[in-house]
């Protein structure tokens, strides 16, 4: 093991935790040195990139995201694929969920094609990534999200080669969002 004496102090406990974690760590060199990391704990996520074949279609949210806000992103508002924190829910019970709340789909089924850590450096949080086929039948509700939470976000039904187009245009300003989109190019799942 290269990691060992783990010192843990709480730096901030509020809506998610912040944590100083001290640690010896062996460099490769063969030399133990301490480290000091902050890490930021909001447990996992889930995303899922909703598509339709036959309409040739994605689905995206756009919503306002204060810490893009905060850095560079003129009026905070994002366009993202559907996503959410998993709670005490396995992914997939997560993404399902999620789906229905923000974006009013009832899914049956989704397959998974990724999991990643989403910022390595300074947040604990590992997102499971799916992708889902969608059709108007399965619409239940006008989603938006979760009242109770101020949620307030736009459901954006878009041809996946708009899609592409923002993507190529570099408008699309999302990592998660960016690495869905750029899988269903790569598995051809719109067509070549
Ligand atoms: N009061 C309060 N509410 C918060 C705070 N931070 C988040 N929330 C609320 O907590 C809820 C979280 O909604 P989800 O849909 O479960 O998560 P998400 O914010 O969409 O997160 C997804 O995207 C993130 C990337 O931006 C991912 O990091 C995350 O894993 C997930 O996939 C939202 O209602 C949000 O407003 C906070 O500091 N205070
Ligand atoms: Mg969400």
């Amino acid at each position: 093991m290269s990691v060992k004496n783990i010192q843990i102090e709480l730096l901030s406990k509020q809506y998610y935790t912040l944590n100083k974690i001290t640690f010896d760590y062996m460099m490769r060199n063969g030399d133990w040195v301490t480290q000091v990391r902050e890490c930021y704990d909001r447990g996992d996520g889930a995303g899922i990139l909703l598509y339709n074949t036959e309409k040739q279609t994605v689905i995206l949210t756009k919503q306002f995201r204060m810490p893009t806000y905060m850095n560079d992103n003129e009026n905070g508002f994002l366009l993202e694929i559907c996503a959410g924190m998993l709670d005490k829910d396995n992914p997939e019970a997560c993404i399902i969920r999620e789906t229905e709340e923000e974006v009013g789909y009832r899914l049956k089924s989704v397959t998974k094609v990724y999991e990643a850590y989403s910022s390595p450096g300074v947040m604990t949080e590992k997102m499971h990534f799916f992708i889902g086929e969608y059709s108007d039948d399965m619409k239940v509700s006008a989603g938006g999200g979760l009242e109770s939470e101020h949620e307030d976000i736009e459901v954006l039904e878009i041809p996946f080669k708009e899609a592409v187009r923002m993507l190529n245009n570099g408008e699309i300003h999302d990592t998660r969002t960016i690495v869905l989109l750029q899988y269903a190019q790569i598995h051809g799942l719109l067509g070549a």
